[in-house]
């Protein structure tokens, strides 16, 4: 498996990277938490442009868009727009979909912009083409809240993802007994054995907690942490999960 390098970050080789969510509703609220995060440990930082109220207002949101990214400096972002479909806050038609990750692209506003990979061939093709074209890194994404599929299915879809030109493959899914996390760590294991991308899972909820800190021995190369308000179930606050992390990596063996 190929590591992916994102300025000083190295995606898909030792501890994983961890990622911290913004989750903000109005400018002021998503300018703040920027700069929690700035200042705090996370390699990467996510935004969650679903919960901006303005992110359908191309004007204000390319206006917060520069600013975000002026406060992070050199910390790399990860621009996202979760649909409703697949847990995020609202819904979007295909067309302002590729609209809003175009404008985040060709202004260099993001380093890595998440794809939802069941919007289907021609919305997936368009956005990472472009991505591609300027050097931002994708990030291919399936979410299921409710359930998790078989390992075989999870395997399946990542694989697709890499197929279809993913940087990175990601699913995160939903258990309903200790045997689903299984299924999950199983593929997320069979995936880096078997796959030239890195790649991102995790099993949500407080049963799934295990495996937002298990990506060094299983494979799954960035944890999503939280800072205060996490934007899904099972999310570990930064400063617990670098502590786990850390001693998992070996470096509290006495
Ligand atoms: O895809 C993911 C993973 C996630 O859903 C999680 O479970 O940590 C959190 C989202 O913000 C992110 O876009």
């Amino acid at each position: 498996m190929a590591p992916v390098r994102v300025k000083q970050i190295e995606i898909g080789s030792g501890v994983p990277k961890v990622c911290v969510p913004i989750v903000g509703r109005t400018e002021t609220e998503i300018l703040a938490f920027a700069g929690e995060v700035k200042n705090s440990s996370a390699d990467i930082v996510e935004w969650r442009a679903d919960w901006y109220e303005e992110v359908l207002c191309q004007n204000k949101m390319i206006k917060t868009a520069e600013k975000v990214r002026q406060i992070l400096q050199d910390k790399p972002l990860l621009f996202t727009f979760r649909t409703k479909k697949e847990g995020g806050e609202r819904d979007i038609t295909k067309e302002a979909y590729a609209a809003l990750n175009g404008q985040i692209i060709k202004n260099g506003y993001a380093d890595l912009v998440d794809v939802e990979f069941f919007l289907g061939e021609e919305t997936v093709g368009s956005v990472s083409s472009l991505a591609r074209e300027y050097q931002v890194k994708t990030v291919f994404s399936n979410h299921d809240f409710e359930k998790t599929p078989q390992q075989e299915e999870i395997l399946r879809r990542l694989k697709n993802m890499e197929r279809a030109g993913a940087d990175i493959a990601k699913i995160a899914v939903m258990p309903q007994k200790a045997e689903d996390v299984l299924e999950l760590l199983s593929a997320t294991l069979k995936a880096v054995q078997s796959m030239s991308c890195p790649v991102i899972t995790m099993s949500m909820g407080k049963s799934g907690m295990i495996s937002r800190v298990c990506g060094e021995i299983f494979g799954s190369s960035v944890t999503f942490g939280s800072m205060h308000t996490s934007s899904a179930p099972g999310q570990i606050d930064i400063e617990a999960l670098r502590q786990m992390l850390a001693v998992l990596h070996g470096e509290y063996i006495q």
